[in-house]
């Protein structure tokens, strides 16, 4: 468990992270989001005794890290890909980390398997890519096998495979009991991997909550209905207090002869009933859903320590198509579109305490997909209690895991250019700025990667079961803190 207690730190003028409280429980990934600057990294850095914060604590299975008799057995953690002596061997990087922690050297084919890169171990660290850094970088964090992980944005520079990978390792330590602590920048990245969510901006938490609650909170949604009878059901439709129902502008897209109804706090077989016993002629029935990277930029907005500028491309309109408002920048994408929605909130939009900003209904069609189930990856060598560790389950990879079916990256859909005769057009943002999508998942098999230095998943597949348990000796030195910076920030 790792727990962090009203951390504030300042770098000179910047006050990095302010007042920052969370835990992050044992069995379970806490999804760690933020924009860029929001104070992660400061955040985990503070975790891991690599930065003194001014005021609070944070503590690993209630010790600070610095206390820790055997560090690498307790915490592992991911900050900086690049970490490695660029003149070392990925193997010797590895061998040197277990030799100063008492990790038995057989620990590092292990987990050079179990991160891909046993076929590369004698080339130097520095001529690796960014992703095959990641990698080595994960490795020697599973090191020690771990109680807890701390990830600093693991995914950065990894491949659709790898992704994979850190989502199911991540998935697999917290079956254990262990605790995750994941960075990212990606609602839909966290989404899929992470059980609770802690947001922060601009060094401040925003929202401490459950992906689950997230979801329900956020991911309300309306019925979208082109009737060329609008006028009637709109009548039919005014219902109780919590059904709203919106006459949209029309779009090139809408079926000829028809207006375009939003519908609120209505379910769709209720709006079809209604429709069907007033005997009105309907076009289109479309369920939308305000999506989960919408709500968590609706959250962070105005958060944002680097803000980007317009990007102007004639000849796009916004993925929702109904407006043709010009979208100001990617960030406040989600912004205009809230002040156009006059529907009441619906009795699944209660926002949450910290919530800022409403979910946007509606606007955007996809939702992101929720929690995946996870194959229980095992990477571990079977029986790591040599290193102060209870025994973790003995289970075998099975490859067929990292070929289970992905969910495609859903993409809105992007409405032709509507006239509008009144108004000039305006430049907009190409709608892909709005949601930053994380790499499609492909099912390739693995072995079928051409040239990737990575080997397939044989890899994976744990060496024969006939390791030593180790003792570890308490060692004072971390992975990360022999390659970090006391306020430094990463090398
Ligand atoms: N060593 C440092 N010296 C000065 N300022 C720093 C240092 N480390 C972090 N900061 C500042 O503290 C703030 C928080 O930075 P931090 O790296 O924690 O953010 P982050 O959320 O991890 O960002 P990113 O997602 O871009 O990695 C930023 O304004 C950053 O510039």
């Amino acid at each position: 468990m790792i727990t962090i207690e009203h951390l504030t730190k300042t770098f000179g003028a910047k006050k990095a992270i302010d007042d920052v409280s969370f835990t992050a429980a044992d069995g379970k990934v806490t999804g760690f989001l933020g924009p860029n600057g929001a104070g992660k990294s400061t955040t985990m850095r503070a975790a891991l005794g690599l930065i003194r914060a001014e005021s609070g604590q944070a503590l690993i299975d209630g010790h600070p890290f610095t206390s820790l008799r055997s560090p690498m057995a307790e915490v592992g953690s991911v900050l900086n890909p690049r970490s490695a002596h660029k003149n070392r061997s990925a193997r010797s990087h590895l061998e040197a980390l277990a030799y100063s922690n008492g990790i038995p050297k057989s620990r590092v084919d292990e987990v050079m398997a179990i991160a891909g890169i046993s076929a590369v171990g004698k080339k130097k660290a520095g001529s690796f890519s960014l992703g095959m850094s990641q990698r080595l970088s994960i490795a020697a964090a599973l090191l020690g096998d771990p109680q807890n992980l701390v990830f600093d944005e693991p995914v950065n520079g990894l491949d659709p495979e790898g992704v994979m990978w850190v989502r199911q390792l991540c998935r697999y330590y917290a079956s254990q009991g262990r605790c995750v602590l994941l960075s990212s920048h990606l609602m839909s990245e966290v989404a899929q991997t992470a059980d609770d969510l802690v947001i922060i901006g601009q060094g401040r938490v925003l929202e401490h909550t459950s992906v689950a609650d997230f979801l329900s909170e956020h991911s309300s949604h309306t019925i979208r209905i082109a009737t060329p009878q609008a006028s009637l059901l709109q009548q039919a439709l005014q219902g109780g207090p919590e059904v709203s129902v919106e006459l949209l502008p029309p779009s090139a897209g809408d079926p000829a002869g028809a207006q375009v109804l939003r519908v609120g706090g209505m379910e769709l077989a209720q709006v079809a009933q209604i429709a069907a016993d007033k005997q009105i002629v309907i076009y289109e029935f479309r369920e939308e859903k305000a999506s989960l990277e919408e709500a968590y930029m609706a959250l962070t907005h105005g958060k944002e320590e680097y803000k980007t500028a317009n990007v102007p491309v004639p000849g796009l309109v916004s993925a929702q198509g109904t407006s043709q408002e010009p979208i100001q920048a990617p960030m406040q994408a989600s912004m205009p579109m809230q002040s156009q929605m006059p529907m009441q909130q619906t009795p699944g939009q209660a926002q949450g305490q910290g919530a800022t900003q409403p979910a946007v209904p509606g606007q955007f069609a996809q939702p992101v997909q929720p929690t995946q189930p996870v194959q229980p990856v095992v990477p571990m060598q079977p029986n790591q209690q040599g290193y102060g560790q209870p025994a973790p389950q003995q289970q075998t990879v099975q490859p067929q895991q990292f070929q289970q079916p992905v969910q495609p990256v859903q993409t809105e859909p992007v409405q032709p250019v509507q006239p509008e005769p009144m108004q000039p057009v305006q430049p907009v943002q190409p709608v892909q700025l709005i949601q930053p999508e994380q790499p499609v998942q492909t099912q390739q098999p693995i072995q079928q990667q051409p040239v990737h230095p990575v080997q397939s998943q044989q890899h994976y597949v744990q060496p024969a079961d006939n390791q030593q348990p180790s003792s570890a000796p308490a060692n004072p030195e971390s992975n990360q803190a022999s390659s970090t910076n006391e306020e430094g920030g990463a090398q």
